[in-house]
């Protein structure tokens, strides 16, 4: 019998894929008190399923059934973990069409767009296999001639780690996959918007026959989660807490962990500026400004924020992005596979973006298309269109603007003027944040003066999308420490132990 208590336009291959129970030591558990948390529907808000709504106490016990299973899985030997993380991978690849389906299903995100992200997840865990086996030290010439030394690396222990609802197949894949990969073992809390994404990699890591305990997942309400985090922050066997998340919410964990000395690894939220320059070509700036600011319908953590195009191409700019924008994204069911564009999480999300649209317009900013839809008019009660808005030259400062000092994480564009390279090189650092930057030019002296003096992890040079399992994904400033994915991924979870011989 399916989990699911509504309709929806899709049969499951594999409906044992759907469950509403944590994973603990290899055995499915409702937690001991029993209660749940329900799961809704962004597309209408309906009631998916209940969920089991975790403790503290059972936190504890996944810790330490996580820290038994170490003990024997950090000697298994590199070959076999990358065998088993090939297994994982193939397993997600061959369930590609259900896993979509259930990110659909509890994420709202178009299915189209849904398998896209199985695909971008299962990249991280191929990309890991492939860097397990060259995990290794150095050898250092020692100043004391009859000394030798080299270092060796070594998995750290129980990683805990808790992701949030954006994106609850990769920001799984990409933390968990890289610590077991590394030979650690892992309690995940997945957000409680998109539990079971993560419950269904749990039923898909089970099959690919890892040892019990080595991946846990311990879901819980929004409401459960601060007691969790505290005991993954205060358990002295989780040695790195892997959080990816809201800045106040990573900054909290941060300090908690501090207190104990806990490795972290942070990726936060960002803001980013993306800047069109007087000779970029417009064409190329506006599909990538597509791409950046409306994928997954502005919901991700390097979607475009702050968009700066040069007051002499500013108007036509806008004819070619309003232009493409009407082309390009696809409204509609997100069970359609021609849909492109679907709702946001919540009606907490679509409460921010009404807030900065109307921010941005009570500060002069002029409404070219979208908008908040009347209620008798939308697609669902969580859905904004793209929304397109221009501050003309002159109006209120848009350093003021909403936007300007947080991330909207929604469909809302507003393209502001600017007259020279380093105004818009200081109005792109003026923020706390430092995660992605984007900007348009043809100048390759240019290229490089603005990717160097802008004060962030990445850059996207000409490109809309920088998301991927190669490059090192992260921030500097309030958007966090540490890097995903790229050449370092596994080093992350070791520790580096230094040994010195003498002759
Ligand atoms: N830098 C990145 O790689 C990256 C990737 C995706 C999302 N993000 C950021 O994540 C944010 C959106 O995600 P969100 O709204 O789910 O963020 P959030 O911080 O509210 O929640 C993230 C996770 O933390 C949990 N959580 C919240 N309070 C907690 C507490 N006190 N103790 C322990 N866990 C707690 C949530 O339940 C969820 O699982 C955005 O700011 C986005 O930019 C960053
Ligand atoms: O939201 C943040 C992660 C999205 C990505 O990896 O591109």
């Amino acid at each position: 019998m399916s989990i699911i208590q509504k309709d929806i336009p899709y049969e499951f291959k594999d409906a044992s894929l759907l469950d509403t129970r944590s994973f603990i030591g290899g055995e499915w558990v409702n937690g001991s008190t029993n209660k749940t948390f329900a799961v809704l529907d962004p597309e209408d808000d309906e009631l998916i399923c209940n969920v089991a709504d975790l403790t503290r106490e059972d936190t504890k016990h996944a810790i330490e059934v996580a820290h038994k299973a170490f003990l024997t899985y950090r000697k298994t030997p590199p070959r076999e973990r990358r065998w088993l993380i090939r297994k994982w991978s193939d397993i997600i690849k061959a369930n590609r069409e259900d896993l979509a389906a259930i990110c659909t299903l509890e994420l709202g995100k178009p299915y189209t767009e849904s398998l896209v992200t199985v695909d971008y997840g299962t990249s991280f865990l191929d990309w890991f296999e492939t860097r397990i086996e060259s995990l290794g030290g150095e050898t250092i010439p020692a100043a004391r001639g009859n000394n030798r030394i080299v270092t060796i690396r070594q998995p750290q222990g129980v990683v805990a780690a808790i992701t949030p609802w954006n994106s609850p197949i990769a920001m799984i894949t990409r933390k968990i996959g890289a610590a077991i990969a590394a030979g650690n073992t892992v309690v995940c809390k997945p957000a409680p918007e998109t539990p079971l994404c993560a419950i269904a990699l749990g039923k898909l890591f089970e099959r690919a026959g890892f040892p019990k305990g080595v991946f846990n997942v311990v879901t819980s309400s929004a409401e459960g989660s601060a007691d969790i985090g505290a005991e993954m922050c205060e358990n002295v066997l989780v040695k790195h807490l892997s959080f990816t998340g809201s800045t106040p919410v990573g900054k909290f964990l941060n300090g908690e962990c501090a207190k104990s000395m806990k490795r972290t690894s942070m990726e936060l939220g960002g803001n980013a500026p993306f800047i069109v320059f007087e000779d970029a070509d417009l064409d190329g700036a506006a599909e990538g400004l597509i791409t950046s600011k409306f994928r997954s319908s502005g919901q991700t953590c390097v979607c475009a924020n702050r968009i700066l195009v040069h007051q002499s191409v500013i108007g036509r700019f806008k004819g070619v992005l309003q232009e493409k924008l009407g082309k390009s994204l696809i409204l509609g069911s997100v069970w359609d596979r021609k849909t492109n564009f679907g709702p946001l999480y919540s009606s907490k999300a679509v409460e921010k973006v009404k807030r900065h649209l109307e921010d941005a317009q009570s500060r002069g900013a002029e409404l070219i298309m979208g908008g908040i839809p009347k209620s008798e008019e939308g697609k669902g009660p969580n859905f904004i269109p793209p929304t397109l808005l221009v501050q003309p030259k002159g109006s209120a400062s848009r350093e003021e603007m909403a936007f300007s000092k947080e991330e909207t994480f929604g469909p809302l564009a507003t393209l502001l003027p600017f007259g020279t390279e380093e105004e818009a090189i200081e109005y792109s650092n003026n923020t706390e944040a430092g995660l992605a930057a984007y900007f348009y030019t043809q100048d390759m002296s240019r290229v490089w003066r603005v990717a160097e003096a802008l004060e962030v992890g990445m850059v996207g040079v000409r490109v809309g999308l920088v998301s991927a399992c190669e490059m090192p994904f992260g921030g500097v400033g309030e958007s966090g420490a540490g890097r995903e994915g790229g050449g370092s991924c596994l080093e992350e979870y070791t520790e580096v132990k230094a040994i010195t011989f003498g002759l």
